[in-house]
């Protein structure tokens, strides 16, 4: 048996606040020169188009093409994919894809519009933006359920066009992704990925055309890339390394929690896994089974490296304490693997998705259960939502007044306009009165 050094923190403890502050501020930690590198890409990109993209292409995911076009995935490689895939991957495609489907079928948002007395009319129209850019990881893994999550809320919103980027590092492609992309029904796939494909959505390229939303999760480049091209396209959110925190009562078995925590932990390095619970012997027990689970797992290193860098178990008070500190960490997952998680609910505030009591593990929320899987991370669930119908979709006001309701709204534009010495708002107004 392996031993694991993880945190254990303690709600009690004098250092308590400070060293919670130090585990969960992942932004403090990044590396400077990963901006830097994001920035240089993006800058090469903008200014040299396909050029650029072939070259960091080649050197970061060794992936040598003649042209772009070259790395857009083909009809007959998507066919060869999906007759690649086995029967029960197609079914289990096609069933998340209809639970996803389903479910953001419920967010969609309808235009409206309300009229007053004399005739004015005043609405909001909800339409779709016209292109969307989909990042799909795929540097340590491949993601054909990031597919379906990313591409279906698209199609639900009405998008025209879907171009969907995944890096294929030394040239592989999963054939899951690709049929994923076909069952979702994205219209072009690019084989890049990182920095330089966000910045070929963004800018656009002699080869790739410049979309209006890029949506999706990726590793500390991609995020940093899609914060920096924000203002030229719209973003989802800056959604990183993966996070679970488990706020557990001792119900659950401790080799359950264990896997919950490395599922997470799996992901990335620099993914988080934390465990809250009052029941100081749970934690111990928890501990155990992740000792004892460890040498079984095969991505064993990164589940370690995660946990030994960024996990914690914390001992709190009671029950409410433990929503406290999970509304201070705010989230990705959040599994509330206690007797009463209703009761529970009602405390927490700030998480990306609620996971309820000990059978509805996050993994179903992963892959299948039907709300999407790209959530707020790193404390922002306190301002953002998961991806939904939402994202691609933007509003417009839409006034009508007619003549009798611009004379009475005419005088009180009239008055604030000349308050603000706008004379030519005031006037523009005041043509529009009637005696
Ligand atoms: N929030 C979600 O819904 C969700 C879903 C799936 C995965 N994830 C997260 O997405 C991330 C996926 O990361 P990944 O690395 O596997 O795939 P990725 O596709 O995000 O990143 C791979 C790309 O990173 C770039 N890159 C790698 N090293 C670089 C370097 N030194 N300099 C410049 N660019 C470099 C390369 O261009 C490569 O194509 C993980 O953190 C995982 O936790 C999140
Ligand atoms: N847990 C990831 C979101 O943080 C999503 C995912 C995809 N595949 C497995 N898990
Ligand atoms: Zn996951």
């Amino acid at each position: 048996m392996s031993s694991l050094d993880i945190t254990r923190l303690d709600t009690g403890s004098a250092e308590f606040d400070q060293k919670l502050h130090q585990k969960i501020a992942w932004d403090d930690s990044i590396d400077p020169k990963v901006q830097e590198t994001v920035r240089e890409i993006l800058d090469a990109v903008r200014t040299e188009g396909d050029a650029a993209v072939l070259r960091y292409t080649a050197s970061l995911d060794r992936l040598d093409a003649a042209s772009v076009s070259d790395l857009q995935v083909s009809r007959e490689r998507l066919d060869r994919a999906l007759d690649a895939i086995g029967a029960d991957e197609r079914e289990a495609l096609e069933h998340a894809a209809s639970r996803i489907r389903a479910y953001h079928e419920k967010q969609r948002p309808e235009s409206w519009q309300y009229e007053e007395a004399d005739g004015t009319r005043l609405g909001q129209r909800v339409l779709p933006v016209d292109r969307a850019g989909l990042y799909v990881p795929g540097g340590k893994a491949a993601y054909p359920s990031s597919v379906l999550m990313n591409a279906i809320p698209a199609r639900v919103a009405g998008v025209s066009e879907v171009v969907m980027v995944v890096p294929a590092p030394d040239g592989e492609l999963s054939d899951l992704v690709l049929a994923a992309a076909v069952i979702a029904g994205v219209d072009r796939i690019y084989t890049l990925g990182g920095a330089q494909a966000i910045a070929a959505l963004a800018y656009g390229t002699e080869t790739v055309p410049a979309v209006d939303k890029i949506v999706g999760p990726g590793n500390i480049f991609v995020a940093m890339a899609k914060r920096e091209v924000f203002g030229i396209v719209g973003i989802d959110m800056v959604a990183g390394p993966s996070e679970i925190l488990v706020v557990g009562d001792g119900t659950t078995d401790p080799d359950w929690i264990a896997m919950d925590l490395f599922s997470q932990a799996e992901h990335d390095e620099q993914a988080q896994s934390i465990l809250v619970s009052p029941d100081a012997d749970y934690l111990d027990r928890v501990h155990q089974s992740m000792e004892k689970l460890l040498p079984t797992m095969e991505r064993a290193e990164i589940i370690r490296r995660s946990l030994e860098d960024r996990g914690m178990l914390i001992k709190v008070a009671s029950l409410s304490e433990a929503a406290d500190v999970s509304n201070r960490i705010a989230p990705e997952h959040l599994e509330l693997s206690v007797a009463d998680p209703d009761g529970l609910l009602a405390e927490i505030r700030h998480a990306g998705a609620i996971f309820m009591g000990s059978y509805t593990a996050e993994v179903l929320g992963d892959y299948c259960a039907g709300p999407n899987h790209v959530l707020p991370t790193g404390g922002t669930a306190r301002f953002s939502s998961p991806l939904g119908v939402y994202d691609f979709q933007k509003r417009s006001s839409v006034i009508y007044f007619t003549g009798e309701g611009a004379s009475q709204a005419g005088r009180t534009a009239s008055v604030l306009a000349r308050g603000e010495g706008l004379t030519a708002h005031a006037r523009s107004a005041e043509y529009r009165l009637r005696s």
